[in-house]
């Protein structure tokens, strides 16, 4: 069987980050490394110099371990930080509520999510009050950690004083802070800060780093701001099936994006290509851009029947995301000419006006 893709004539998707290629550089790494027998299980020196390379990043002495996927870093994160008895409080849209399959409860032994609301998918730390104090007695699954996605799973991005509120908060009631960042690149991209002040300063325990999302093949890292969270951590790992033996397939990516600034820069044309779309779509008779476009996100209300149509022009996108809005994403090769080539898609959908 001839490895080709099906449809060459497939064009670039805005349905997922998920459905963009490999990166060159995350392909040059995985090339550059496969050579020769070295350690298996972590044990190779390019998951070392990636690890370290996080640690310059960050510019901490954080714990870092790579697993296959977000889910699973997700949720072996999340397991250490709380006992079964406990519960998590995150957004109501949250993706280890949402998408997850119940794996945060099931690596967790049965922690209850309780879930907050908040304006464009940012946690209120008016609710994360409500939801820690409404009970106190032996009945409520004590609340112990505040899940953040960062960006978050509507394409916004929450502020240093958002975050120091909910900071604030959370000390407050003694609750450790996970912050899923498959999209932090795109976080990152999009505000002008440093990886510290959106994350360990602003009192994160742990982040889990996405790496899928802005090329690689494979690889999230999970990242302990507060190590002794990560207290047999690879334990964890190796029992959920996340410990890879060719782990350089994983770590060398990260190597070639930490590197140059690579991964921020793909985040960045993911970000202006989003924002060039939305900018676009706005301007359209009938349409609206929902939320603001902060990262590589844009929700989109169409004039009845668009979505069926452009569904039906083979374009793919997500509609089960936020409150039934078309979720539109862009990714590191998102090019202007797809952009261009969408919106007049939609131009031809809307209906005749006049
Ligand atoms: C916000 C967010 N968190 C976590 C994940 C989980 O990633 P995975 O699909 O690799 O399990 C995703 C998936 O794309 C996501 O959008
Ligand atoms: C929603 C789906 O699970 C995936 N996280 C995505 O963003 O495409």
């Amino acid at each position: 069987m001839k490895l080709v893709h099906p449809d060459p004539e497939l064009k670039n998707q805005f349905a997922s980050d998920n459905y963009a290629p490999i990166c060159p550089e995350a392909m040059a790494a995985m090339q550059a490394v496969n050579q020769g027998h070295v350690n298996s299980y972590g044990n190779d020196p390019w998951t070392s110099r990636a690890c370290n390379l996080l640690r310059e990043f960050f510019e901490t002495d954080c714990q870092v371990f790579f697993v296959f996927n977000g889910t699973a870093a997700n949720s072996l994160a999340l397991a250490s930080l709380c006992q079964s008895y406990h519960s998590i409080v995150c957004h109501e849209l949250a993706h280890i509520e949402t998408d997850e399959c119940g794996a945060p409860e099931f690596f967790s032994n049965g922690t209850k999510i309780l879930l907050a609301t908040g304006n464009g998918g940012k946690v209120d730390p008016d609710q994360v009050e409500y939801l820690v104090t409404r009970r106190s007695d032996i009945h409520y699954p004590k609340p112990k950690v505040l899940s953040l996605t960062q960006s978050t799973e509507l394409g916004t991005v929450y502020t240093p004083d958002e975050l120091q509120a909910l900071r604030d908060c959370a000390e407050k009631h003694n609750l450790r802070l996970h912050m899923d960042g498959a999209r932090f690149a795109n976080a990152l991209a999009g505000r002008d800060l440093h990886p510290a002040e959106l994350t360990w300063k602003a009192g994160i325990d742990v982040l889990t780093f996405g790496g899928t999302k802005v090329g690689m093949a494979v690889g999230e890292a999970v990242i302990f701001f507060n190590r002794e969270l990560a207290a047999e951590f690879d334990y964890r790992c190796k029992q959920a099936g996340q410990l890879a033996s060719k782990m350089r397939y994983l770590s060398a990516p990260w190597i070639s994006l930490l590197q140059d600034g690579v991964l921020v820069r793909h985040a960045r044309h993911a970000n202006a290509m989003a924002t060039r779309l939305g900018d676009e779509l706005q301007a359209l008779p009938g349409v609206e851009v929902v939320h603001p476009v902060e990262a590589n996100a844009v929700f989109v209300r169409f004039p009845q029947g668009v979505i069926e149509t452009l569904q039906a022009d083979g374009w793919y996108f997500y509609t089960f995301i936020g409150s039934g809005e078309a979720r539109l994403m862009c990714s590191w090769n998102t090019r202007e000419e797809d952009v261009s080539q969408l919106i007049s898609a939609v131009r031809a959908a809307l209906p005749e006006t006049g």
